[in-house]
C-alpha cells in the first residue's frame, strides 16, 4: 500500500501509530478531517490478519466518522482508532492507560469513545490519563454505553424509511429481518416489538438469538438464511459489506435500515438498490445516535437534550430521501452530498488566519 498516496486521495490530516511494548499496545489513530471541530470517533479492538488491514480499517472508519458527524449536524470532525488484538484475550489496564496517554498527547484534536471490542470499562481506564474520552461511566457524569442511543436512532430512521417505501411510518405488522442481535440490535428489537413488528433474527452467538426469541417472540434463522427471509425490512446490525452482489438479488425487503457501519460493499451497490426501488437508509446517517449521545458530553451531558436530537434522525433520513428524489441520485450519494455541503461550507472559515502568541515576535 502506498500510504501517502492513499492519504492524499481522501485528504487525511494525520495518522498516529502508538506502540507500547510492556502492555502490548499496537494502535493506529486516524484523524481524517477537523474542519467542523475536533475529530470524534470510537476505538475498535479487533484481530486483523495483517497490519495493513488494520491501517485501512482505521482510515476507512475515520473518514466515515467525518461524514457521520457532519450529516448529524455535530460540530465535530472525523477520527477513529483501531487497536490490534483480541478483545477477549489481549486487553489489560496498562494497554488502555498507555493509549490514553497517546490521546492526551494530541491535546484535543481527537476524542474517543466505544466501538466494536471496547467497553465503558475500557473508556474509564482511558479517562485515568485524559479528559478527551466520552462514553465513560454515568457515575463520572458521562453518558455511558452508547448502544441504546444508537438503537433509538436506528428505530427512528427506520420509521422514516418505511414511510418513504409504504406511505405510512407505522411498523405494526411489518416483518423485520435483523442480522446480529448484539448491543445495538437487542434494544432496536425492543422498540420494534413494542410497536408490533414481527421479528426474524439471526446471530452467530446462540445466546444472543435465544434472548431475542425469549424476550420479543422473534423467529430465529441460520446466519446465511437471513438474506432469503420474506420480509419488509432488512436490518443489518452485525458486520459491514453485507449488501453486495450476492445478497442484493436474494433480498425481498423494500427497506434496508440497520446499525452496521459500511453496509454497502461498494458505493455502486447503492446505485443497484436505487434501480431496484429498494429504500436504503444510509448507514452513517441512521446509526448516528451513539455519537450524538456521547457528543452531548462536550456541553455537560443532558440525556433529554441528547434524546431529542437523536429523535430527529427521522427528519435527517427524510432529508436524504428528498435530496435523492430532487437530484435523481441513490440515497448513499445523497447522504454524501449533504455531509460534503456542510463541510465545504465551513472550509473557507478555517482558512482564515487566527493569531496566537507564537505569531508575535518579541526581541528584547
Ligand atoms: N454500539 C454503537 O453504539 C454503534 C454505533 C454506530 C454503529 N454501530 C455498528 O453497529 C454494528 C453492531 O454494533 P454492536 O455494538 O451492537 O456490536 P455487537 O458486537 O454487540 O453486536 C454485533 C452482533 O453481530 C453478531 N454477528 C457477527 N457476525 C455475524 C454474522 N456473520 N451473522 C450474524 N451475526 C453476526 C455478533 O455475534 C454480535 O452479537 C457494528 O457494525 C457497529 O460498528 C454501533
Ligand atoms: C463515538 C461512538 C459512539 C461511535 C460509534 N462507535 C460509531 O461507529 O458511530
Amino acid at each position: 500500500m502506498e500510504l501517502f498516496t492513499y492519504l492524499e486521495e481522501y485528504d487525511y490530516e494525520q495518522v498516529v501509530f502508538c506502540q507500547d511494548k510492556e502492555s502490548g499496545l499496537k494502535a493506529i489513530i486516524a484523524i481524517h478531517d477537523t474542519t467542523l471541530g475536533p475529530a470524534l470517533g470510537g476505538t475498535r479492538m479487533w484481530t486483523y490478519d495483517t497490519e495493513e488491514d488494520a491501517i485501512i480499517d482505521a482510515l476507512r472508519l475515520s473518514r466515515g466518522m467525518t461524514y457521520k458527524n457532519a450529516a448529524a449536524g455535530l460540530n465535530l470532525g472525523g477520527g477513529k482508532t483501531v487497536i490490534i488484538g483480541d478483545p477477549k484475550k489481549d486487553k489489560n489496564e496498562a494497554m488502555f492507560r498507555a493509549f490514553g496517554r497517546y490521546i492526551q498527547g494530541l491535546n484535543g484534536r481527537y476524542i474517543t469513545a466505544e466501538d466494536v471490542g471496547t467497553t465503558v470499562q475500557d473508556m474509564d481506564t482511558i479517562y485515568q490519563e485524559t479528559n478527551f474520552v466520552t462514553g465513560i461511566s454515568p457515575a463520572f457524569g458521562s453518558s455511558g454505553n452508547p448502544s441504546p442511543a444508537t438503537a433509538f436512532g436506528v428505530y427512528r430512521g427506520m420509521k422514516a424509511a418505511v414511510n418513504e417505501a409504504f406511505g405510512s411510518d407505522s411498523l405494526e405488522g411489518k416483518v423485520v429481518a435483523v442480522q446480529g442481535v448484539g448491543n445495538v440490535a437487542y434494544h432496536l428489537c425492543r422498540h420494534l416489538h413494542e410497536e408490533g413488528a414481527q421479528l426474524v433474527v439471526t446471530d452467530i452467538n446462540k445466546e444472543a438469538v435465544q434472548r431475542a426469541v425469549d424476550d420479543f417472540g422473534a423467529k430465529a434463522v441460520d446466519p446465511d438464511d437471513i438474506y432469503d427471509v420474506e420480509c419488509d425490512i432488512y436490518a443489518p446490525c452485525a458486520l459491514g459489506a453485507t449488501v453486495n452482489d450476492d445478497t442484493i438479488s436474494r433480498l425481498s425487503a423494500k427497506v434496508i435500515a440497520g446499525s452496521a457501519n459500511n453496509q454497502l460493499a461498494e458505493s455502486r451497490h447503492g446505485e443497484a438498490l436505487y434501480e431496484k426501488g429498494i429504500v436504503y437508509a444510509p448507514d452513517y446517517v441512521i446509526n448516528a445516535g451513539g455519537v450524538i449521545n456521547v457528543a452531548d458530553e462536550l456541553y455537560g451531558y443532558n440525556r433529554e437534550r441528547a434524546m431529542n436530537r437523536i429523535e430527529k434522525i427521522y427528519d435527517n433520513i427524510a432529508k436524504v430521501f428528498e435530496i435523492s428524489r430532487r437530484d435523481s441520485i441513490p440515497t448513499n450519494v445523497a447522504a454524501d452530498r449533504m455531509a460534503e455541503e456542510r463541510i465545504n461550507g465551513l472550509n473557507k472559515s478555517r482558512s482564515t488566519f487566527l493569531q496566537n502568541e507564537h505569531h508575535i515576535i518579541s526581541r528584547r
